[in-house]
């Protein structure tokens, strides 16, 4: 069995009053890759928030056998479960290798994580082969085109061995060649772990998910395979007329050239 599984039951989130997350049930299998999309508002953003600690829900979220909601960030982040956010966030001024190795932390001292080492340790080095950085391991982060930063990221969730991904639009403002790699960066990934995806890119999902969740207000309105969400005529609806976010089964080029 591939990674672990997350299941949602019942979860509620609510702002002053509006009800952003409104009884959602989830089941992501050991080793998805799920793609979770529905309109600008839906409350896709805010049900990983909810799981991952960051804003305050009701219902249960379970992962690797512990509940998962009342619990601090980082007693989440320990269970296995890791996030990137839709802007990346590494450390521009050090080197690819001393981002990863800051994120492995592993009781090393400041000093020798910044120092240039020979004696890279294995799970870095695995995670800079997956991320395809490899060669530019000595560059500082700062120069790396858009892409390569948000790669970097994942492979800072890869070095912590997380075993859940959370990633919030990970393709945004990349190239058609970017995505594509991103695609098959992420296909890898979850041959060993479980990985979900919050996307506006149709094109991007349909080449990519294995599975989909569309929210809509709040809810789930359908899952299932790229097809059957494709030709689930609620799906077709909430997507109608929108002319930025065509419905999953148009056929556009892209929603998200950049
Ligand atoms: N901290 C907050 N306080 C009040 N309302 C919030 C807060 N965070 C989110 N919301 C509201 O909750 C709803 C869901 O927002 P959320 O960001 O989860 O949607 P989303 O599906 O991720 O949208 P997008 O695709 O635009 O990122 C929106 O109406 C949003 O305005």
């Amino acid at each position: 069995m591939n990674g672990e599984g997350l299941t949602v039951r019942d979860l509620r989130v609510t702002f002053d009053g509006f009800t952003a997350v409104d009884g959602v049930d989830l089941d992501i299998h050991p080793g998805d890759l799920r793609f979770l999309i529905g309109p600008n508002g839906a409350g896709k953003t805010t049900l990983v928030d909810a799981v991952t600690g960051l804003v305050k829900a009701t219902g249960s979220a379970r992962f690797a056998g512990q509940e998962l909601l009342g619990r601090p960030v980082q007693k989440i982040a320990r269970t296995g479960i890791g996030r990137t956010f839709q802007t990346a966030t590494v450390f521009e001024e050090l080197t690819v290798l001393q981002n990863l190795d800051i994120a492995a932390g592993a009781g090393r001292g400041v000093w020798t994580m910044l120092r240039r080492r020979k004696d890279v340790p294995e799970p870095v080095e695995k995670a800079l082969e997956t991320i395809g950085l490899s060669a530019l391991r000595d560059r500082p982060a700062g120069v790396l085109a858009h892409g390569q930063k948000q790669w970097l990221e994942i492979g800072m969730l890869l070095v912590q061995d997380v075993r859940l991904l959370l990633l919030d639009e990970p393709v945004a403002g990349m190239s058609h060649d970017e995505r594509q790699a991103t695609g098959e960066l992420l296909q890898r990934i979850s041959e060993e772990r479980t990985v979900v995806v919050i996307e506006h890119d149709m094109d991007f999902m349909r080449s990519f998910a294995r599975s989909v969740s569309v929210l809509h207000s709040g809810r789930m309105l359908s899952e299932g395979t790229v097809a059957e969400v494709q030709a689930d005529a609620r799906v077709q609806e909430v997507y109608l007329g929108r002319a930025t976010e065509p419905a999953p089964s148009a056929p556009v080029a892209s929603t998200q050239e950049a």
